[in-house]
């Protein structure tokens, strides 16, 4: 039976390190981190996330501010937010929260984001740096799997990586984070994607399988080898009446088959997307104290 990542358990530790720093910084009586989310629309799973956001400021002593904005706005007029939160001097960080409506050129939006506040980690300077091994914000969902597979201790070196999905938010960042250098990093990585061949070839081979397909149950343990260690990214919403909420939350992973198997899996939820909202306040306890700094 697989040990379980508990990205809930480390998260709350995490946020109560960054708290009890930020206590330190106001105790010097410096003002506060300041991070904002741009929220268009009303996406159900895009609210739930943004509302965790701010909600997760307040738990650690941080500001936070929310731009509400009408799914309809238009392009100009987003950039016109974007630019206000650029200049605005008294933010460390902002976010634009994805997906955007069809109508909006995601890259475009994404482009105009200063790096320096860019606590998404998005921007291709961002991205860029990440490649080249630089200094630069990472990513927040691959960095929270980074910093959980550090805190496990779970080896990576040398270690066959198969990362299911390409999507710039988690599975080509992740690819490239994992072939860097330095721990948790030194992998043999492989991108699988809609197009690849034979997938199982190459997860039945992996000593690390990270899957972010938003396919679920997608994984079986028979396409695993064993004492795999599983980190499960997807999360799909399945409507079921008899919940609270309406819906229950799926995994890419068929959890219990696959550990069997696997050494070390991630739940879902409570894995991976505790790591994601954890991350983000890293990031921006980052750009405040760059900012404070000097
Ligand atoms: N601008 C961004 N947009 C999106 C990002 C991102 O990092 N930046 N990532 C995802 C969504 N996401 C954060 O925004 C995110 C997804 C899931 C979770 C999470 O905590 N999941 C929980 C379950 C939550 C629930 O009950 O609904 C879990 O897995 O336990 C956090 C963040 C896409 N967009
Ligand atoms: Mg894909």
């Amino acid at each position: 039976m697989a040990n379980i990542l508990d990205g809930l358990k480390l998260s709350k530790q995490i946020k109560q390190e960054i708290k009890e720093e930020v206590a330190q910084y106001v105790n010097k009586s410096f003002r506060p981190p300041h991070l904002s989310a741009v929220l268009v629309g009303n996406n159900g799973a895009s609210v739930t996330y943004v509302d965790n956001k701010i909600k997760d400021c307040h738990a650690v002593g941080f500001r936070s501010s929310l731009v509400k904005l009408p799914g309809n706005i238009n392009e100009n007029e987003l950039l016109q937010e974007i630019k206000k939160l650029n200049e605005d001097k008294d933010l460390d960080g902002f976010i634009v929260q994805l997906p955007l409506p069809d109508h909006i050129d995601q890259e475009k939006i994404i482009m105009a984001i200063d790096p320096e506040k860019d606590v998404d980690g998005f921007h291709p300077q961002n991205f860029g740096k990440m490649a080249l091994e630089m200094e630069s914000f990472l990513p927040a969902t691959p960095y929270g799997i980074m910093t959980m597979l550090k805190r496990y201790n779970v080896p990576t070196q040398g270690k066959n990586v198969v990362v299911i999905g390409r999507s710039r938010i988690v599975g080509r960042p992740m690819s490239i984070l994992m072939s860097r250098k330095g721990y948790p990093g030194d992998a043999t990585v492989t991108l699988t994607h809609s197009k690849t061949q034979n997938l199982q070839d190459f997860t039945k081979n992996a000593d690390i399988v990270i899957t972010a397909l938003g396919v679920p149950n997608f994984l079986k343990g028979s396409m695993i080898k064993k004492g795999a260690v599983i980190i499960d990214v997807g999360i799909t919403r399945i409507d079921d009446s008899t919940k609270e909420r309406g819906f229950y939350l799926a995994g890419d992973v068929d959890y219990n088959d696959v550990s069997e198997k696997a050494s070390w899996i991630t739940p879902v939820p409570g894995g991976v997307g505790p790591m994601t909202r954890a991350m983000l306040l890293k990031n921006t306890l980052i750009a405040y104290k760059k900012n404070i700094n000097g």
